[in-house]
């Protein structure tokens, strides 16, 4: 009983320096803000075009991708400060990469949403 406790204490200090992380991205972090404002924008013109199912499910797994990509992203930016705060070209490299899945992931969602959105208006 004593060990489940220890078990339990254990995963919610985990949750809760997963929400301190989230925090700060969305607090300190300009792009991510952008990211969230698009998602919350997402969410009301799903609302107001009275999307299936299947589309809120594709809205909802697109926009946890970009904030997921987003969240790696700064957390390679923090570990390549730390590590190397002094010009180095493998920790521009590291910062160009990571800021690339970003991109990748926000283009492909931004796609998956303009055919989601020209379907529900010009698709019927
Ligand atoms: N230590 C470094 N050595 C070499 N190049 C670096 C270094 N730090 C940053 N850079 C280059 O400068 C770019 C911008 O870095 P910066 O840390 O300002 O991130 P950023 O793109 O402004 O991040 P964000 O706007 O998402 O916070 C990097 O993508 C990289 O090309």
């Amino acid at each position: 009983m004593k060990r489940l406790i220890s078990y339990s204490r254990g995963r919610l200090s985990a949750f809760g320096y997963a929400f301190r992380g989230a925090y700060d991205l969305l607090s300190n972090h300009a792009p991510s803000k952008i990211h969230m404002l698009a998602f919350v924008g997402m969410m009301v013109l799903s609302w107001a075009l009275d999307f299936p199912l299947w589309k809120w499910v594709a809205v909802l797994l697109c926009s946890g991708l970009v904030l997921a990509a987003e969240a790696l992203n700064t957390a390679v930016e923090y570990v390549v400060d730390l590590v190397s705060p002094e010009y180095n070209v493998l920790a521009g490299k590291a910062k160009d990469v990571a800021a690339g899945a970003v991109l990748f992931s926000a283009v492909f969602s931004g796609i998956i949403a303009i055919l989601l959105v020209f379907d529900a208006v010009w698709g019927q």
